[in-house]
């Protein structure tokens, strides 16, 4: 169960306007001194982390970007504040809790955290990556032969669309062993737009916390009441099915909770399935993010696509042998690419923040500032992502550059590389994201030749000349940051590869 207590004395006023004063020397745009409105509108418009790299390049590392926040950017400061324990998730996270049970995600206490980070390790192990990867097959092949239909008349195809479901489907068979096929069965798409819907709301409040805790939050939630509760009946629908079909029905999260000698009877059922459910929102656009960049930027970049697809056509010798192992991990700039789309476009853009322990007195050093008690701190993935003095040209896709060998460059690279996170609360599911990123972009090369489609859908995903500050690059995959991301497109054209398309016919 957790501690409101601390959460409302550190977001009180009173705290806030105190922080306040002793923060007052560092820069950031004025308003954003007075208010928290002011991130709050840019996550309402979900350009904040647009934002805050803009910032960074007018007022330099450390920026004031609430009275009580501030948002660094350097290596330094993103090991002192997500690898030190005397830091952890700050009050802010309390608005992503339901029926007052904490989950892995939101859980500040140490000791419940670790108690939840153990729950959810035995699913997301290399033992049970390889016991699940059937049905992540069985999902890619379904998702592939819609390509193959779409080749056919050469139809466009919406990337961000078509991954969105299919790693949905992955993640709820994963969670509740639940086949909800959205890619087959138009009728539960809804649950794609319901999450990224509470993604959005859940920002909007982490950034102006005082209006959660007032009557606009209650309004919120009551307009949205509907499509909430649809999504609650499909929930409780997958439960029961899953309960009913026993413990070790097969192999998903509930099968490997019993695994571990736990009666999952005694587990609270609130508890257990609150944790399924945040891993379908951790796994899904987080994943579907990271394969529609890294397909944006193969198709801007024709060199790099090239050199891609040579790589997975020389290593192996058939579609069946795309799997995990040592022939999928050898496939180095297959890995690159993915880093440097996430590099480019994380999946979760936005600063994670952070605070100082309530029971910690000594004085907290971030960076070389002594930083007072109570004060949020946060690195933005995608501001440290293209700080020039750890990714030099940084709005160009170059996966070359993970490939450098062991310089002091390349390790201050990857030191910066914060796209999973870094430090005890990093993401746990990265192994399962990186297997099904390969796998997807891995299979589609096997299979298909594509390129972006033309006339009014050929710049769809990018920047535009004369768009919105910092959405201007046409070669940039462009984010809608809601914590998580939305995008749209590339929307692609694909040709199948004679020989390998009667293989996929057939299977
Ligand atoms: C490319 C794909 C992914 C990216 C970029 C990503 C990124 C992240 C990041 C940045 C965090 C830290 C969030 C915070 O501190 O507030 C996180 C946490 C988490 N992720 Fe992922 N994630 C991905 C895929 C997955 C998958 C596939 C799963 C599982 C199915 C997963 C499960 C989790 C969980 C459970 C947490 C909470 C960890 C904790 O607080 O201890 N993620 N992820």
């Amino acid at each position: 169960m957790m501690d409101h207590s601390n959460f409302l004395n550190m977001a009180s006023p009173y705290a806030i306007y105190a922080i306040s004063i002793v923060i007052s020397t560092y820069p950031g745009p004025l308003f954003a001194k007075l208010t928290e409105l002011y991130a709050g509108s840019h996550a309402f418009k979900k350009d904040l982390h647009l934002e805050i790299l803009r910032c960074h390049e007018k007022y330099g590392p450390i920026v004031r970007l609430a009275p009580n926040r501030l948002v660094f950017n350097s290596v330094t400061a993103l090991q002192d504040i997500y690898q030190s324990d005397r830091l952890s998730k700050a009050y802010t996270y309390g608005n992503s809790v339901r029926n007052n049970v904490d989950n892995v995600f939101t859980a500040r206490d140490k000791d419940v955290h670790r108690s939840r980070r153990k729950m959810i390790a035995p699913p997301l192990s290399e033992r049970a990556m390889k016991s699940f990867e059937p049905t992540i097959e069985d999902n890619i092949t379904v998702y592939l032969k819609q390509i193959l239909k779409a080749s056919r008349t050469s139809q466009p195809v919406n990337m961000s669309e078509r991954v969105k479901y299919l790693a949905l489907d992955i993640v709820t068979r994963l969670s509740f062993g639940y086949p909800l096929d959205t890619q087959t069965k138009e009728e539960n798409r809804f649950v794609s737009k319901a999450l990224a819907f509470g993604l959005y709301r859940g920002n909007i409040w982490h950034h102006v916390y005082f209006l959660s805790r007032l009557w606009v939050y209650r309004v919120f939630d009551w307009i949205f009441f509907e499509s909430r509760e649809k999504y609650s009946r499909l929930l409780d629908k997958m439960i029961r099915s899953r309960v009913a079909r026993g413990p070790n029905g097969e192999r998903d999260f509930y099968s490997f909770i019993s695994e571990l000698g736990t009666d999952p009877d005694n587990v609270r059922k609130g508890e257990l399935w609150w944790e399924a459910h945040f891993l379908v929102v951790a796994g899904s656009d987080t994943t579907a993010t990271a394969v529609s960049a890294t397909f944006f930027y193969l198709s801007r970049n024709p060199k790099c696509y090239e050199k891609l697809a040579r790589e997975i056509r020389s290593t192996f010798e058939s579609a069946h042998d795309i799997e995990a192992g040592p022939q999928l991990a050898s496939c180095r700039y297959l890995r690159a690419c993915i880093n440097e789309a996430l590099r480019m476009s994380p999946s979760v853009p936005g600063a994670l923040w952070r605070s100082q322990d309530p029971n910690d007195n000594q004085p907290l050093i971030i960076d070389g500032h002594v930083i007072p008690k109570g004060t949020l701190v946060g690195v933005s993935a995608y501001a440290i992502h293209h700080n020039k003095e750890y990714f030099p040209d940084p709005f160009k896709f170059k996966p070359e550059r993970w490939l450098e060998g062991q310089t002091p460059a390349s390790k201050l690279m990857y030191d910066a590389f914060a796209a999973f996170s870094v430090g005890s609360r990093s993401c746990p599911g990265k192994s399962m994201a990186y297997l099904e990123s390969s796998l997807v972009l891995a299979k589609t090369l096997w299979y298909f030749e594509f390129k972006v489609a033309s006339g009014s859908l050929a710049e769809a995903g990018g920047g535009r000349v004369g768009g919105p500050p910092g959405r201007t690059r046409p070669q940039e995959f462009q984010l809608e940051d809601i914590f998580t991301a939305r995008h749209d497109g590339p929307y692609l054209v694909f040709r199948s590869r004679d020989e390998s398309r009667r293989d996929l016919e057939q299977v």
